[in-house]
């Protein structure tokens, strides 16, 4: 018989589980578990939609029996089972969808992040057993099969008997080391402690026998053990339990039981809704970033139930792009079960729930930052991203919805701070919400375009991810105040300072223009800075584009070559300035060469490359000798 070698990828996981990262090596009966209940789902919604199969509810269940003397631990489900080629395909690689090649050797070496990745699923048996087989059959097959592992070395199938559909997950438990005992596996109090910890709400009977000492009959002091079967769990779903009986503890392990993520949510939201449509939903923040939810492989949506069958596993139209990050289930008895994915985006029923579900997630993010700052900045620093992206997205459409959730780092305060507390403590001279684009904070602290709005006393917000100015340019302005970049022509300051930069504009008007010819349509122009106080130069922009937006712009793919309308600004009371104006006066092509480098100077500090950089350092040269 042929021993197949596991995927390459698999094998190096199995490596790693069965040498034991995780810690808690009972949650492989919760899996276990959750993979009987899912193929439980399966048939029952099947032969739920399908007239030709007839279904008694009975016959669904799952069995869990130990065999202490020969170490043996049994997971039978009357699921769907498996065909010979679903064995292959299911058991013989882990991470079909590619997401483990994803991930780079480095982060192979460090287990844990891997496995806080994605599901480990079935093969989380190994913790505990040193040897797995597999006795599944098919719904709608006559033959069955037998896949059968040691663990890393690979595994075999073979066809074999069994009387009914379904699956029997056998596990020759481990023998005890010096460390580490696994009889508890085997032991009666410690799988029904487990069984009802983790998989309380699974919806079918999880059954076992369990021996309980009775009066025996005819006696009235003589007890006996007696063998019965007992259901273990309660059955009733957690999203139709009461609130008021659930504990957070509840809902986080229902959250790993589903595998909806490995961190522990950031918050619950648990909806009973009785009225035009009638719902009971379970969602979640999550603390952390799926790895791939920037990507396009990650699928948003929620789990969708039909009265307690599960019809759909993400249901993409409960949610809109920017809550994409929402994790948990619906379940509706106004649904059909047989109600296709395209009816479905028809439905009015779903719209209205998925209306519903919307504002409740907003309101509840309103309140974890009013109430739950830390816990907020820690969701923002996650999914801030996606709630800018929804500003920006559809024109605009949901801007109002989105923009009290904004946060950005503020000039003053040094940390993030809502849309709401700037405007709320502008002084009242101060006509625009400020902004300052750039890579970091440390960079934009270093800008010498912000010193004069700093100067007066104003807070700069600072925007350092690209989607930043995009997103701002669609909410335009915040409770009657419009945004303003620090680098923008004209900064909305008092009239005095305007004044007296037209007057110097004026007495300088040949220089500047002598300057401009040498840009030669570099620059749209060169003027005399209102913002600038320590230093010589720095670059402003007139018009629609900014410098950033010009940088976003032309990296994308097939860029339009977009250029932002730039503008070299001078400070007219920087000694640099004198310099310029007396070789003015003595020697023009000293103010070619000072032109030039303060045009390059002004470059590098925007980030922008410098044009000629042979050029630039020959200059400085000319300087120094
Ligand atoms: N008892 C079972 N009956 C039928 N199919 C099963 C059973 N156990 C596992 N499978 C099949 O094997 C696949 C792999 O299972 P595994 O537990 O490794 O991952 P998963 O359940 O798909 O993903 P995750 O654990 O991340 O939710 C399942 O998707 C399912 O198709």
């Amino acid at each position: 018989m042929e021993t197949k070698q596991f995927k390459a990828e698999s094998k190096r996981l199995l490596d790693m589980m069965i040498n034991s990262i995780y810690t808690h090596r009972e949650i492989f009966l919760r899996e276990l578990l959750s993979n009987a209940s899912d193929a439980i789902d399966k048939i029952y919604y099947k032969a739920l939609t399908d007239d030709s199969l007839t279904f008694d509810k009975d016959s669904y269940f799952i069995k869990v029996t130990a065999d202490k003397e020969n170490r043996i631990l049994k997971i039978i489900d009357t699921g769907i089972g498996m065909t010979k080629e679903d064995l292959e395909n299911n058991l013989g690689t882990i991470a079909k969808s590619g997401s483990l090649a994803f991930k780079s050797e480095n982060e192979l070496k460090d287990g844990h992040d891997i496995i806080g990745q994605f599901g480990v699923g079935f093969y989380s048996a190994f913790m505990v057993a040193d040897e797995v087989t597999v006795i599944s059959r098919a719904i709608g097959s006559d033959e069955a099969f037998k896949w059968e592992s040691k663990g890393a070395e690979g595994y075999t199938i073979v066809p074999c008997e069994k009387d009914s559909i379904g699956s029997e997950i056998i596990l020759k438990i481990k023998d005890n080391t010096e460390d580490e005992s696994y009889d508890e596996y085997l032991e009666e109090y410690r799988l029904k402690g487990i069984i009802k910890k983790y998989s309380d709400f699974i919806r079918y009977p999880i059954k076992m026998d369990v021996t309980e000492s009775k009066l025996k009959e005819g006696s009235e002091d003589e007890y006996e053990d007696v063998q019965e079967e007992q259901t273990i769990n309660s059955m009733v779903p957690i999203w139709r339990k009461n609130k008021k009986d659930l504990t957070t503890e509840d809902y986080e392990q229902f959250y790993a039981e589903k595998h909806y993520g490995f961190d522990k949510p950031i918050k619950h939201i648990h909806i009973s809704v009785d009225g035009a449509v009638r719902y009971n939903a379970i969602l979640y923040i999550p603390e952390k970033i799926p790895f791939d939810y920037y990507s396009q492989e990650f699928e948003k949506g929620l789990e969708l139930y039909s009265n307690g069958v599960l019809i759909m596993n993400k249901c993409a139209d409960l949610l809109p792009d920017y809550f994409s990050f929402v994790k948990g289930m619906v379940d509706s008895e106004d649904l059909s079960l047989n109600i296709s994915r395209e009816m479905l985006q028809h439905d009015r029923q779903l719209k209205l729930i998925a209306k519903n579900i919307n504002k409740k997630i907003k309101s509840e993010l309103v309140n974890i930052l009013k109430n739950e700052r830390e816990k907020y900045e820690e969701f923002y620093q996650s999914f801030g991203r996606q709630l800018k992206y929804g500003v920006y997205s559809d024109y605009g459409m949901h801007k109002e919805e989105l923009q009290d959730l904004l946060m950005f780092y503020s000039s003053k305060e040094k940390k993030l701070v809502t849309l709401d507390e700037y405007v709320a403590r502008m002084p009242e001279e101060q006509k625009y919400i400020y902004y300052a684009t750039g890579e970091t904070t440390e960079r934009i602290d270093k800008l010498p375009q912000t010193e004069m709005v700093a100067d007066k006393g104003y807070e700069i917000l600072y925007f350092t991810e690209e989607i930043d100015e995009f997103a701002i340019r669609m909410v335009m302005a915040y409770k009657e105040k419009e945004f303003k970049s620090v680098s923008s022509g004209d900064l909305g300051f008092d009239a005095d300072v305007d004044n007296e930069t037209e007057s110097e504009e004026k007495e300088n008007k040949d220089l500047f223009d002598y300057m401009k010819d040498i840009l030669n349509g570099k620059v749209k122009d060169v003027r005399v800075s209102k913002r600038l106080k320590s230093h010589p130069v720095c670059l402003a922009t007139d018009g629609a584009v900014s410098i950033e937006m010009e940088k976003i712009l032309n990296a994308m793919p097939n860029n339009q070559n977009v250029k932002a309308d730039k503008v070299l600004e001078i400070n007219v009371h920087h000694d640099v300035f004198e310099a310029l104006k007396s070789a003015f006066e003595q020697d023009k092509e000293k103010v070619r060469l000072y032109t030039n480098l303060l045009y390059s100077q002004a470059l590098l500090i925007e980030g922008l490359p410098i044009e000629d950089p042979v050029e630039f350092t020959n200059d400085i040269c000319k300087m120094m000798v």
